[in-house]
């Protein structure tokens, strides 16, 4: 088990980073991750991944990579030129689509953190058993975790409701990576499978995205603070019962 305390990341679902300029600036320093995902990327692309990483933040760049073998390959190799630390693909995508991906990384990003999304948190069983997988949920993310991890990837996306099954099924040094995060009494949204901050982080994760439940906040920095204090808290409550054992 990693023995640095869980850390938050922050989603930044907005357009551009002007969006959020004011929560940027006030937790510059409190939170050490960034998340640019699909909407800021595509919406002004490699120049935001700049403007955060500017602004002291380590970058997560959550592309969600799903392609081919040589097109990912060659999507890796596109963004091992920008400041980041974590780049997603989904391991959907099969473990030659890993291995190729990898392959890039090692040849032209060693530094980066490759994570494969297993089930999206927002997927339930239902829904999943409507695109024709007849797993539950937890079955076929241990699957696909597993996959990912053979194929060469050092990290796993997956809800919270999985880390405590990863954590068993897979090595230590795999990253942990969730979504699906909810303090209590804040809304759901369109997320399905979730457990509270401090849920998460006893659970074992390395690290957790939160969006809507800081920037929807009436205070969002305040927010921020609070998720981030009770991860610690409760990771490093579950670090010296380790310990102490
Ligand atoms: O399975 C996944 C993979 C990625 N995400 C991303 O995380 C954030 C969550 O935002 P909230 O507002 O806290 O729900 C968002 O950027 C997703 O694209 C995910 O939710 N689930």
């Amino acid at each position: 088990m990693s023995s640095a305390p869980c850390e938050l990341i922050l989603a930044l679902d907005a357009p551009r980073p002007a969006d959020i300029a004011p929560a940027l600036r006030q937790l510059q320093g409190t939170v050490l991750w960034a998340k640019v995902g699909l909407e800021m990327f595509t919406a002004c692309g490699p120049d935001c991944v700049r403007e955060i990483a500017d602004l002291g933040y380590r970058v997560f760049l959550d592309l969600k990579l799903h392609d081919i073998p040589n097109t990912v390959a060659r999507a890796v190799t596109s963004v091992a030129s920008l400041p980041i630390g974590m780049l997603t693909l989904h391991t959907s995508g099969g473990r030659e689509m890993m291995q190729w991906a990898a392959r890039a990384r090692a040849e032209h990003a060693p530094e980066l953190l490759l994570l494969g999304v297993t089930v999206l948190t927002s997927t339930s069983a239902s829904s999943l058993h409507e695109t024709g997988v007849a797993a539950s949920p937890a079955d076929q993310v241990r699957r696909l975790g597993s996959l990912a991890v053979e194929a060469g990837l050092g990290g796993l996306v997956c809800s919270p409701l999985e880390i405590a099954l990863l954590r068993t099924a897979l090595a230590p040094s795999v990253t942990l990576v969730t979504p699906g995060i909810r303090p209590s009494g804040t809304a759901t949204d369109d997320q399905a499978r979730i457990l509270t901050p401090a849920q998460a982080a006893a659970a074992g994760a390395n690290f957790l995205v939160v969006g809507r439940p800081i920037f929807n906040a009436p205070d969002p920095v305040a927010a921020a603070k609070l998720i981030a204090q009770e991860a610690a808290h409760a990771s490093s409550a579950k670090l010296s019962s380790h310990a102490a054992q």
